[in-house]
């Protein structure tokens, strides 16, 4: 399945959010977007997943979902978001069980989404007996169960520690080199950007316009960090950011 944004516009209240966006994600394409802090990135996430309703424009989503899917448009988000008080498996089970999926036929799918993510042997603990790069793992897991057409994830690795993103960006481009999956990803670091972005959507400061979308042809599984070409495209990325960062600030002194 794809999604297209046609001229999106946003506001809350006064203030403009975002401005004329048209952006096209073609299936099984991760598309980073980045830009700075305020500039409209979730609510750009939030109006793909039709949670909130553009002021203007529109979002279509166009093809099929792919079969069995349950949810064509799941999240992943920083805090992971899981029930402390539902194990591993029970964490997953709670959105199969809101398509009335239970038994045996809920605990193949839990079986094979934690087989993906490397959770196999982790189905009966608790979130807090788990590391932080292990609970994103098991939100990831759950955003899988539900064999969605289009994963968002909105910064789903800066809540852990290098060495744990490092990983976890691993996973990523593994699960996708295995069953690629259409992917909106919104961060703040350009390094998981480059690493994990087919194309990358580069906002301007608020209101969020579309200042470039850069492609990477690369291969997701041949990008490793420290890359001297995923390097320079990323200072580039930097001097871009840079100057919107820097007139955002100029702006709020001005004010
Ligand atoms: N529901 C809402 N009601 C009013 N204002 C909102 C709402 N959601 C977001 N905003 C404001 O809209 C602007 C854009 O917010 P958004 O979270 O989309 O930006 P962002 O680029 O994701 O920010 P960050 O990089 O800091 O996470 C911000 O000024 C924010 O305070």
């Amino acid at each position: 399945m794809e999604l297209t944004l046609d001229r999106i516009t946003h506001r809350y209240g006064g203030m403009a959010v975002l401005q004329d966006i048209s952006l096209r994600i073609p299936a099984g394409e991760i598309l980073c977007i980045i830009g700075p802090s305020g500039c409209g990135k979730s609510t750009l996430l939030r109006l793909l997943g039709g949670l909130e309703r553009p002021d203007a424009g529109q979002v279509l989503q166009l093809g099929d979902p792919p079969q069995g899917c349950l949810n064509p448009l799941t999240y992943v988000f920083q805090d992971f978001a899981l029930l402390p008080w539902r194990t591993v498996a029970g964490n997953i089970s709670l959105v199969l069980e809101d398509h009335g999926i239970r038994g045996r036929a809920a605990r193949a799918i839990i079986d094979d989404v934690l087989g993906r993510t490397r959770l196999s042997g982790f189905a009966d603990a608790f979130p807090r007996q788990l590391s932080g790069g292990m609970k994103q793992r098991v939100a990831i897991a759950r955003a899988l169960a539900v064999n969605p057409a289009v994963l968002l994830l909105d910064e789903p690795l800066s809540a852990l520690d290098a060495q744990t993103r490092e990983l976890l960006m691993e996973d990523l481009v593994a699960l996708w080199t295995r069953q690629p999956f259409t992917g909106v990803y919104v961060t703040h670091n350009l390094a998981e950007a480059v690493r994990l972005g087919h194309r990358v959507a580069v906002l301007s400061r608020r209101p969020g316009r579309l200042r470039e979308v850069i492609g990477i042809d690369t291969p997701l599984a041949d990008r490793r960090p420290g890359d001297a070409e995923l390097e320079t495209l990323q200072a580039r990325l930097w001097d871009m950011m840079r100057e919107e960062a820097v007139a955002a600030d100029q702006e709020l002194l001005n004010a």
